[in-house]
């Protein structure tokens, strides 16, 4: 019976390696595979996304410092900024003189919005909602795909021949250094917190008790740093990963990294069907906690009613759900993509037939995936032959 067993063990264990280099091949032969980070708002899959970076691309990160030096500067000041707001009635002479010497601080964090947020209006929780919320620190987010990063191109470009905005950032928290950790080491800061059951050691983007080292002149994020900091991700941001790791070098993976709070998830849709694997993300942390976006709203809860949603989600034919039950006239055909497309294909060549204005103009039909850029740019080659040749006919050309 053992020896049975062992036999049996080891053809399941062949058959996974078998499936595990078929997969390999697969990915080999399609040059890259897609990754879909999803979960609800602060579930950790930006964060992730950067172990990713940390693990396999450490090059492209480090060459990332900059931009991640400028979201440090910013959760940094952003928290001494809602501290100073928090004692608005100053009842002593060292809150009144936080209150100055800190106040440069103000203009800062405007000009490191602006950067990081390049063309994009800054999306502050705060800007939205004029009842302030103690028990959270509002948030700076910034849309995905405008370019935050740009950022980055001060490493290689030259230095500007001003001190840029970061390097000016850099001189003031520097100078407001000491009265930065005064601050936060202030009994009655510290009472002031309590009073309003805030406990900001536990938000993300918490720098202040690292103050001392990232508001230093001559501070440097480390991976660490950099894993803690905090940018809320708003729209569906594209990450092209080229790995530098000896096993996987020259892949590339392209990460889909989503914002999670439920504003965002409309979004998410047309991502599930075109990725090789979704990676669901939920914070353990949530179960005593409540959703921003709504505070009626368990997070843990609303992570499990998410990954239900998820788990339910399927390519629509391929659920089941059957295209004849709402389109009549499609009959005795199979519910495959094949199928279905070329009926949709000969439907509206049909309604071109019958109906197109004499003399008929040209018609062409594509059946892409516009999320998917190689089948869209295959697509538009040929629009563009198309344009070519006609206007070639057009000049006699041909
Ligand atoms: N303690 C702890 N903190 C984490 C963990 N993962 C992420 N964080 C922190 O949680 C914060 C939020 O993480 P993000 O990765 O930005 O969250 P997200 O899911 O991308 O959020 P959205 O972009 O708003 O959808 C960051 O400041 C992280 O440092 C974890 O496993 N444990
Ligand atoms: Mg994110």
């Amino acid at each position: 019976m053992r020896l049975e067993e062992e036999r049996e063990a080891k053809k399941v264990s062949d058959a996974i390696d078998r499936a595990i280099e078929l997969e390999r091949q697969g990915l080999k032969r399609r040059g890259h595979t897609k990754l879909l980070l999803l979960g609800q708002a602060e579930s950790g899959k930006s964060t992730m996304l950067k172990n990713f970076q940390l693990n396999f691309t450490p090059k492209a990160l480090q060459a990332e410092n900059e931009g991640w030096r400028a979201v440090i500067y910013l959760n940094l000041i952003h928290s001494v900024n809602f501290i100073i707001d928090l004692l608005s009635n100053p009842a002593s002479n060292d809150i009144r003189r936080y209150k100055l010497s800190l106040s440069p601080l103000r203009q800062v964090e405007v000009i490191l919005v602006k950067q990081l947020s390049s063309s994009d209006p800054p999306h502050s929780r705060a800007d939205t909602d004029n009842t302030t919320d103690y028990r959270r620190v509002s948030e700076v987010s910034i849309r995905g795909g405008s370019g935050w990063k740009a950022l980055l191109r001060l490493h290689t470009q030259p230095p500007p021949p001003k001190a840029s905005d970061l390097e000016n950032a850099r001189q003031i928290l520097d100078a407001c250094k000491d009265d930065i950790i005064a601050l936060w080491a202030d009994a009655m800061v510290q009472a002031r917190l309590l009073e309003e059951g805030m406990i900001l050691q536990e938000q993300s983007g918490f720098f202040l008790d690292q103050a001392h080292r990232v508001a230093s002149f001559d501070y440097e994020p480390t991976f660490d740093d950099i894993l803690r900091a905090r940018l809320q991700t708003i729209g569906v941001e594209e990450h092209r990963l080229i790995m530098e790791t000896s096993a996987e070098q020259g892949q590339q993976w392209i990460f889909y990294d989503v914002g999670g709070a439920r504003g965002q998830r409309a979004a998410w849709v047309p991502f599930f069907d075109d990725v090789n694997a979704v990676l669901f993300l939920c914070s353990m942390a949530g179960f005593n906690e409540v959703l921003v976006e709504d505070r009626t709203v368990n997070r843990l809860l609303d992570s499990f009613n998410l990954w239900k949603t998820i788990c339910s989600s399927h390519t629509r034919l391929k659920a089941g759900i059957s295209f004849s039950s709402f389109v009549k006239s499609y009959k005795d055909a199979p519910n495959d993509l094949e199928h279905v497309t070329d009926y949709l294909k000969r439907k509206f060549v049909a309604k071109y037939q019958s109906d197109s204005l004499k003399p008929p103009r040209q018609l062409h039909v594509h059946i892409t995936c516009a999320i998917d850029i190689a089948t869209t740019s295959a697509v538009l080659a040929r629009i563009r032959d198309t344009v070519l040749v006609n206007n070639l006919l057009a000049t006699d050309m041909l």
